[in-house]
């Protein structure tokens, strides 16, 4: 018998509109997946009936609607609540004001897949009041939503899973080391290589292209001030079993040059990034007469060994070190567990980009209809 589950979608930017692509394209024929409801910021496209929205035509449909506001936090919960299946919120976006009430969706019941690290990451009360109301993390999981979150670190790449399989099947995390942001792998894989001469590029360049091949946060900012590095740590710190309190709570180096930091609109901060290239190219030439290329490392030690169990910033690699070797956007993460010894667990590839982020996020969606679908 085929079974079927109702889909809610927030968030139809660039790994939004992959996640429909995706999902239209499905071959499993053993769950049906009813999209109920497609919303921006200011627009939302909601079947008042819960039958499914026709999709062939989402862009055009959900351009046309006429709300000149999205849905609200409150009105969202209330119509899911009333879902006659049982229902998935998808939310691509990077809201803050969604993930605080992650923990309202769940405990109604409402299912969450997601690649928007604000939940994960901020306060760690959020965090906990989100995992005692999942019914992935209960023994009482009875009218209680499932929360899965693989494309928030890695974006397609199995390194939440991995983690969790690690963990639950008793193994310890001594050491975590990684390339963890698309944007800055990109950035830095392009920019410091080993030519002792001046870059081929400039710094504020890569950043520009960076964002048109989506790569970066909503407000690219975010990537080059360190804090969605320091926000993936956060995740993998304490799925690691350490209580980290918000990932402003360990040193991050922040690659925004001082004078531009108060600058409000992102247009007015990438116009002027040029004026400080020469910076940048300093320290690249300065790691390049030594041998070496710059990389933005996110490193984790629960060995004891080190005074500072989470640090994120550029770390200098000779060209023998794996990470110098990276290519494209890619993401590395090795892990050092007591099992794996001194021979890491390494998982590599895209990390970042809107196809790759949206196969971690429908992976997940997959997980849960399994089970809870109808
Ligand atoms: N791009 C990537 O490579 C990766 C992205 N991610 C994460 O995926 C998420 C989405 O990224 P991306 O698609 O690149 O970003 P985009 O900026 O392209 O899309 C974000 C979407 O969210 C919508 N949105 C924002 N706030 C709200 C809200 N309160 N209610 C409803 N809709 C809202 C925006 O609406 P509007 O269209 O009106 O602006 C937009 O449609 C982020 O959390 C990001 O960190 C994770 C891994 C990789
Ligand atoms: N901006 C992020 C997107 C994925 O999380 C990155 O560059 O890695
Ligand atoms: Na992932």
């Amino acid at each position: 018998m085929v079974r079927s589950v109702n889909v809610a979608i927030v968030g139809a930017g660039l790994v939004g509109s992959a996640f429909v692509n995706q999902l239209q394209s499905l071959r499993s024929h053993a769950v049906t997946y009813n999209v109920i409801l497609i919303a921006r910021s200011t627009k939302a496209l909601v079947s008042k009936t819960y039958s499914p929205l026709q999709l062939s035509t989402w862009p055009q449909d959900l351009a046309a609607t006429s709300s000149a506001s999205g849905l609200s936090p409150g009105d969202l919960a209330a119509y899911l609540e009333k879902s006659p299946l049982p229902v998935i919120l998808v939310d691509n976006t990077s809201s803050d004001a969604l993930a605080k009430v992650y923990p309202v969706f769940l405990a109604q019941g409402i299912s969450i897949a997601t690649p928007n690290k604000k939940a994960f990451s901020s306060e760690l009360g959020l965090w906990n009041a989100i995992f005692a109301a999942a019914a992935n993390f209960s023994d009482k999981p009875d009218k209680k939503g499932f929360v899965y979150h693989e494309a928030t670190v890695g974006a397609g790449l199995p390194v939440i899973s991995t983690i969790k399989d690690l963990i639950s099947t008793g193994d310890e995390v001594v050491k975590i080391e990684g390339i963890v942001s698309g944007t800055l792998s990109y950035i830095f894989n392009e920019f410091s290589t080993l030519s002792s001469g001046s870059s081929v590029v400039k710094f504020s360049d890569v950043v520009n292209k960076a964002k048109e091949l989506g790569y970066t946060e909503p407000d690219p900012r975010e990537d080059l001030n360190g804090l969605d590095v320091a926000r993936k740590l956060t995740i993998l710190a304490r799925l690691s079993g350490l209580d980290v309190q918000s990932p402003s709570s360990f040193p991050v180096q922040s690659l925004i040059p001082k004078p531009l930091e108060e600058i409000e609109q992102v247009s007015e901060f990438l116009q002027k990034l040029p004026d400080y290239d020469d910076k940048m190219e300093e320290t690249r030439s300065k790691a390049a007469e030594e041998g070496k290329v710059l990389r933005f490392v996110g490193k984790i030690d629960l060995s004891g060994e080190s005074s500072q169990k989470v640090k994120v910033g550029i770390e200098k690699y000779d060209a023998a070190h794996p990470f110098a070797s990276l290519k494209g956007s890619d993401n590395v993460i090795a892990f050092y567990t007591k099992r794996y010894g001194q021979n890491p667990l390494i998982i590599q590839g895209a990390g970042a980009g809107a196809e790759v982020t949206a196969m971690g996020v429908l992976g997940d969606v997959l997980k849960i209809a399994e089970r809870v679908a109808k």
